[in-house]
């Protein structure tokens, strides 16, 4: 591999559920949209290219912030329907060898027992390439469908994340490494004094342990986190193996970011090579660059006829009704937020017109996959790691090779990704380099 080589992962945008609904290259993605077939081919054809880890991206609400209705989010299967990940991934985790399989699990829907427990037990059995990807919640809805008024306040929800993380951690180190001994001349299978209480008195979780069940493969799942604010980029520095973000202003706004994060994580007494910062690109690749280009001003046009499809998403994820501005008037300052606050921040002084057309944000990757290579490998010298985290928006099979088969061996000829893994585990393989 070449000096400077970076991490490839993909974020499964839009929950397990409809994909790439109604389009040309959906095949029976509308009518099979509970089959996980998708999912799975998914997980082989990225593992088939070396990828680091697939994200199963999630919310379980069903949103009518845009225009006080669900109307628009049904009709377009919008962020509905969505089926659990922690159920998706044990299929997606037999179906493959060494590819990381990351559930999306929030801390406000969950108490830390019952998670650790489900995320021990698809580390156990996927023989250690589980993640977690920690997210806090955004959307009332989905407090009230667990009997709740709305969520925490947002800084005091990284709070308590860091309180749960705290636990979960200890139940999953509950049982000590050579706790099961399986002698058979004694007839002990385990040794019952490397197995303890934890007994954590928090100010919003508490838990006697031990986990019922022997630490898994790799202990401590690897951790996966996206917090944008100052309260999020601290707890991603604090607890993330791999630190996901969307970052808009090209590569200098992309290394400050990951300058930022990388001191945090030293100052909270981390090694910053054991944070990997992945920003989150949408690349269009076709044959040749025309192609990519045409493809690209075919997406451009759609996007111009329906804004509402980005405005959709901006509003469950804010719980503003982003239809009460006209499309060509100005998001005043001061209008604030529960939800997420980077998303939010990058809207005010904007139109909703120019939110929609902004595009994906961040970085333009268009070309054949020549062109797209080399302008991954010049963005990661400037930036100085650590690789790109894809998002599907229209999750196909097609588009699945196009990553695949086409732009990932681009990257490897030039060295600029792995072209095998070198160790069974997921958080081994994030960290080898
Ligand atoms: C790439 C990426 C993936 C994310 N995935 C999810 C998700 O699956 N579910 C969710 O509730 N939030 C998700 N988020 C939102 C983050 O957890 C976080 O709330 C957001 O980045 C805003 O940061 P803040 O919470 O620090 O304001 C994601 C964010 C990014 C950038």
């Amino acid at each position: 591999m070449s000096a400077n080589p970076f991490h490839l992962a993909w974020f499964g945008a839009g929950g397990f559920g409809v994909k790439s609904w109604n389009k040309t290259w959906s095949g029976r993605g509308g009518k099979d949209w509970a089959d996980p077939q998708l999912w799975i081919d998914l997980a082989q054809g990225l593992e088939r290219a070396r990828f680091d880890f697939i994200i199963i991206e999630d919310s379980s609400y069903v949103p009518d912030a845009y225009g006080g209705t669900a109307e628009a989010y049904v009709k377009s299967a919008t962020a509905t329907p969505k089926m659990d990940p922690s159920v998706l991934a044990p299929l997606m985790s037999h179906f493959t060898e060494k590819i990381g399989i990351v559930p999306t699990l929030s801390v406000s829907e969950h108490h830390p027992y019952g998670l650790a427990r489900k995320i021990n037990t698809l580390d156990h059995m996927s023989k250690g390439r589980t993640g977690w990807n920690i997210v806090t919640g955004s959307n009332d809805n989905a407090a009230k469908n667990y009997g709740l008024d709305g969520w925490l306040e947002h800084d005091e929800r990284y709070e308590m994340a860091e309180e749960f993380f705290d636990l979960a951690c200890r139940l999953w180190t509950s049982w000590d490494e050579d706790a099961v001994v399986l002698d058979e001349k004694t007839n002990t299978w385990g040794d019952f004094t490397k197995v303890h209480t934890v007994d954590f008195q928090g100010k919003y979780f508490s838990s006697r342990g031990p986990l019922n069940a022997p630490q898994s493969p790799q202990g401590l799942p690897t951790f996966v986190q996206a917090g944008g604010s100052k309260a999020g980029r601290k707890f991603s520095s604090r607890a993330a193996n791999a630190i996901i973000c969307g970052v808009d202003g090209g590569p200098a706004a992309m290394k400050e970011f990951r300058e930022d994060v990388r001191a945090q994580a030293a100052g909270h007494g981390r090694n910053p090579d054991d944070a990997k910062v992945l920003f989150l690109v949408h690349p269009v690749v076709a044959e040749t660059d025309e192609e990519a280009w045409a493809k690209r001003e075919r997406q451009k046009a759609f996007g111009e006829a329906h804004p509402e499809l980005s405005l959709l998403h901006l509003s469950r994820h804010s719980m503003i009704d982003f239809s009460q501005w006209d499309l060509d008037e100005v998001i005043p300052e001061g209008t604030t937020t529960n939800g997420h606050q980077q998303m939010m921040k990058q809207a005010i002084g904007k139109t909703p017109r120019q939110i929609a057309n902004k595009g994906p944000g961040g970085l333009e990757l268009v070309g054949s996959p020549d062109t797209i290579a080399a302008k991954m490998d010049e963005v990661m010298q400037e930036v100085g790691g650590d690789g790109f985290l894809f998002a599907n928006f229209d999750l196909n099979r097609r588009f699945i090779a196009e990553m695949a088969d086409g732009l990932t061996p681009a990257l490897q000829r030039r060295g600029l990704v792995r072209e095998e893994y070198t160790h069974d585990h997921f958080r081994d393989n994030l960290l080898a380099f």
